[in-house]
C-alpha cells in the first residue's frame, strides 16, 4: 500500500489531534491510499482495507486496484472518494447513460450486466451463509454445466446444501420499465422534468432515461413541451406554490396502451380543454388521462383524490396469459418481462398439479395469486391495503377466474383465522415487502404444514433470517433463483424453494 501522509503518529506539531489520530487509525483525512477493493456493499459501494481499516468508496468494483482520498473516518472504517483506477476489473465498463454520474437511479452502469448478475448471486450466498448460517453449495459436479458468458456457478450437485442458481437477467436488459415518475420544477428556461440531483432536491431536466421504455420518454417529453406552451406552473416544494407536481406515466407493455397522470396542487388545472386536446393530437397511444390532487407539502408522490380527465379509468396489461386492469394509484409490478420470469418461476416451485389450495401471503393486487390460479384447485390471497384487493377481485374477475378468493387484512392475522376455519394449505407463498415475513405468520406457516413454501423476497437479509427459522421449524430449503427485476440497480429479487422434511 501505498501512502503519502502528512506528518505521522497521534500528535502533529501544536495542532489539536485529529479524531483519526486520537483512535490511532492508519489513515486521516485527505490522506491518498492506493488500496485493493474485495468487495462490494449492498448499496454498490466498493470495500477496501488499508492496513486493515476498511473504507467504503463508491464507484469501485471488486478486483480493481484504486487510489483513493480519505474523506471522514470513523472509529471502525471511512469514507473514501476514488481518484485513479490503477488497475481496472475486466468487469468495468463506460456508464451508457450520460447523466449517470448526476441521478442516482441506478448505481451498477459500470459494471458489465454480467458482472452485475454474477454480484447479485453472491449477494444473495453471502446473506445465506452470514444471516441465515445456512449451507449453499459451492462447487460444480455436474458435467461441466456452466452459464454462458457470466462467469456465474450454475451446476447441479448431489451434496446437501442449498443450490443457488444463476441469477435469471434479461437478454437487453435497458427499457425495461413501464412507469415513469416524474418531478417538476422550474429553470429560467421554465418548465423542467427529470429527477432528483444526487443527494438534493433540485430538479434536472431529462431527455431520456434508459430503463424507461421509450415511449414513456416520449410523452414525458411532450407533456412538459405542452404545459410550457401553454404556461403551465411548476409547483415549488418550498413556497407550497404552483400547479404540476409530478407527471406519470404508465405503458402496457402487451397492449401498448398509455395512461397519463398528472399530479397537481390544487384542483383546477387552466386551459384544461387545450391540455387535453394536444395530448390526444400529439400521442395517440395514450388512452386514459387522470389527475391525481396532492396539496400536501410531502414527498408522497400521490394525493387521495384522483380522477379522469379524459379517456378511460384504467389500461390493460398481460403477464403471461393472465390480464391485468391497471388504475392510476394501483401498484403493478414495474419489469413486466422479468415478472413473467419470476413468477413463472414461482409457478414451478409451487410444483402445482392442479389439485392443490394455495394461500398466497402479501399478495398485493393478486398478481401471483391469479398466476397460480391458472395451475391450482384454489387459491387464497391476503394483503393489508384495501384497494390492492379490490383490484385484485376485478383482475380475477376479468380473467374469469372463480376458485379464487382475497381476503383484506395483516397475512399474521388472516391466516391463522383461515386455520383455524379448517383452511388447509398444499403450498404456501410468501412475498413480503423489505422486512420479511412477521414471526407469527412464520409460526402459522410450521403449524399448518404445507408440503411446500414459497418464498419471493426482495431482501437477502430477511430472507436468510426467515429461511433460518423455517428450517429450525422443519423445512429444508432446496433452490434459491434470484432474479432481476431492476438491471443496473443494487436491487435483487430471489425466489425460494422450501420442502417439508
Ligand atoms: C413485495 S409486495 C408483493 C406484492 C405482490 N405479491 C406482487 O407480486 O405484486 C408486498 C405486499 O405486502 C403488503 N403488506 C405489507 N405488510 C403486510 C401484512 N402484514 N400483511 C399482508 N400484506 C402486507 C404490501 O402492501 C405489498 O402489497
Amino acid at each position: 500500500m501505498k501512502k503519502n501522509r502528512k506528518g505521522s503518529g497521534p500528535h502533529r506539531g501544536s495542532k489539536p489531534a485529529s479524531s483519526a489520530a486520537l483512535l490511532d487509525l492508519p489513515v486521516a483525512k485527505n490522506d491518498e491510499v492506493v488500496i485493493d477493493i474485495i468487495g462490494m456493499t449492498h448499496d454498490g459501494e466498493g470495500v477496501g482495507r488499508a492496513e486493515g481499516y476498511t473504507l467504503f468508496v463508491p464507484g469501485a468494483l471488486p478486483g480493481e486496484k484504486v487510489r483513493v482520498r480519505v474523506l471522514k473516518t470513523k472509529k471502525q472504517y471511512g469514507y473514501a472518494k476514488l481518484m485513479e483506477l490503477v488497475q481496472a476489473s475486466s468487469d468495468r465498463m463506460a456508464a451508457p447513460c450520460p447523466i449517470y454520474d448526476q441521478c442516482g437511479g441506478c448505481q451498477l452502469q459500470h459494471m458489465s450486466y454480467a458482472g452485475q448478475l454474477a454480484w447479485k448471486r453472491q449477494l444473495v450466498v453471502d446473506n445465506l451463509e452470514r444471516i441465515g448460517k445456512l449451507q449453499v453449495v459451492r462447487e460444480d459436479t455436474s458435467a461441466g454445466e456452466t452459464c454462458v458468458g457470466d462467469g456465474q456457478d450454475a451446476g447441479h450437485s448431489d451434496k446437501e446444501g442449498i443450490l443457488v442458481r444463476p441469477t435469471l437477467g434479461m437478454s437487453e436488459p435497458w427499457r425495461y420499465r413501464n412507469k415513469s415518475q416524474v418531478p417538476i420544477g422550474v429553470t429560467e428556461g421554465g418548465l423542467v422534468g427529470g429527477f432528483y440531483a444526487r443527494g438534493s432536491h433540485r430538479i434536472v431536466d431529462m431527455e431520456t432515461c434508459l430503463i424507461q421504455h421509450e415511449q414513456n420518454d416520449e410523452v414525458v417529453s411532450r407533456v412538459k413541451a405542452i404545459g410550457r406552451k401553454l404556461g403551465i406552473t411548476a409547483y415549488n416544494e418550498e413556497t407550497g406554490q404552483g400547479l404540476l407536481r409530478h407527471v406519470v406515466v404508465k405503458i402496457g407493455f402487451a397492449t401498448k396502451e398509455m395512461m397519463i397522470v398528472l399530479v397537481t396542487n390544487g384542483e383546477r388545472i387552466p386551459r384544461l380543454n387545450e391540455w387535453i386536446s394536444a395530448i390526444r393530437e400529439e400521442l395517440p397511444a395514450v388512452v386514459s388521462i387522470c389527475q391525481n390532487v396532492n396539496t400536501r407539502k410531502t414527498n408522497v408522490i400521490f394525493g387521495d383524490v384522483t380522477r379522469v380527465l379524459w379517456g378511460r379509468e384504467v389500461i390493460h396489461d398481460y403477464i403471461g396469459e393472465v390480464k391485468f386492469a391497471i388504475s392510476a394509484r394501483s401498484f403493478y409490478q414495474v419489469n413486466p418481462a422479468q415478472t413473467e420470469v419470476l413468477y413463472g418461476k414461482t409457478v414451478e416451485y409451487a410444483g402445482l398439479t392442479g389439485n392443490e389450495t394455495v394461500i398466497d401471503a402479501y399478495c398485493g393486487i393478486g398478481t401471483i395469486s391469479l398466476f397460480l390460479a391458472q395451475h391450482a384447485k384454489k387459491v387464497y390471497g391476503v394483503e393489508i391495503v384495501k384497494e390492492a384487493i379490490e383490484d385484485a377481485r376485478a383482475n380475477a374477475e376479468l380473467n374469469g377466474m372463480t376458485h379464487v378468493e382475497f381476503e383484506v387484512g395483516a397475512s399474521e392475522d388472516v391466516i391463522p383465522r383461515w386455520k383455524e376455519q379448517g383452511i388447509e394449505a398444499d403450498v404456501i407463498v410468501v412475498d413480503p415487502p423489505r422486512k420479511g415475513c412477521d414471526p407469527r405468520l412464520l409460526e402459522t406457516i410450521l403449524e399448518m404444514k404445507p408440503e411446500r413454501v414459497v418464498y419471493v423476497s426482495c431482501n437477502p437479509s430477511t430472507l436468510a433470517r426467515d429461511l433460518r427459522v423455517l428450517e429450525d421449524g422443519g423445512y429444508r430449503t432446496v433452490e434459491v433463483t434470484p432474479v432481476d427485476m431492476f438491471p443496473h440497480t443494487v436491487h435483487v429479487e430471489c425466489c425460494v424453494s422450501l420442502v417439508r422434511t
